[in-house]
């Protein structure tokens, strides 16, 4: 089986990767089986800096490809918040339910017409003495006022998905996949660089 290294500690975001990458052959490491102590700092402003930021540490740290995975949430009423801040955005303890918890007190008294959001990914390719690639990918909703589904992470018990009338953490890992932020910025990169993806390694 191909192996391939994403450059995340977020077992969520793992998961979606497996959901999406297993078909294809691969199985999906991630720096909770490769490097477990390396955690690298998001100084940037934007998701496209973050992701090559992690991507480029991590593929000089251990010397082979890789790729990262940087996202986030846009709500249009708070600005664009929490935007690159979404995993600590109630704290630096990354608190999914504690974060959850911030929004709906924040979206209180905003109507449903008001609460259109996104989740935007980047993801990072970096390859050791070669150019880092990004590709990026959106998904659009609203925010709803209480958790619905058990399934998926971070916001997605209070993201609606209107095309599929269903909360993100009411789709099954797949229909996810299918319309994801992560799914979106997956398949333009197999697009782009089919060899990354279809090649033996
Ligand atoms: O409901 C969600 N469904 C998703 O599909 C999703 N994708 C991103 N997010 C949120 O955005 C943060 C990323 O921040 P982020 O890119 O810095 O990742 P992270 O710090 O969690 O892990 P790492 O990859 O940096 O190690 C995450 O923690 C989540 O709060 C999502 N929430
Ligand atoms: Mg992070």
């Amino acid at each position: 089986m191909k192996k391939i290294v994403i450059a995340t500690q977020n077992k969520g975001k793992a998961k979606d990767f497996e959901t999406m990458l297993a078909p294809l052959g691969y199985k999906v490491l991630t720096l909770l089986d490769v490097a477990q102590d390396m955690d690298v700092e998001e100084t940037g402003v934007t998701f496209e800096e973050n992701a090559i930021l992690k991507a480029e540490a991590v593929s000089k740290a251990l010397g082979i490809p890789v790729i990262s995975d940087d996202s986030g949430l846009e709500i249009d009423a708070l600005n664009g918040e929490p935007g690159v801040y979404s995993a600590r955005y109630a704290g630096a303890a990354k608190s999914d339910s504690a974060n959850i918890d911030k929004v709906l007190e924040k979206l209180n008294s905003v109507p449903d017409s008001e609460r259109t959001a996104r989740f935007r990914c980047v993801l990072a390719i970096s390859a050791p003495g070669q150019q880092t690639e990004t590709f990026s990918g959106s998904c659009e909703g609203a925010i709803l006022h209480e958790r619905r589904g058990d399934n998926g992470f971070g916001y997605d018990p209070i993201f609606y998905v209107p095309a599929q009338e269903k909360a993100m953490a009411e789709l099954e890992p797949h229909e996810k996949a299918s319309i994801s932020h992560r799914g979106n910025a997956l398949r333009k990169l197999s697009e782009s660089m089919p060899a990354w993806l279809n090649e033996e390694k």
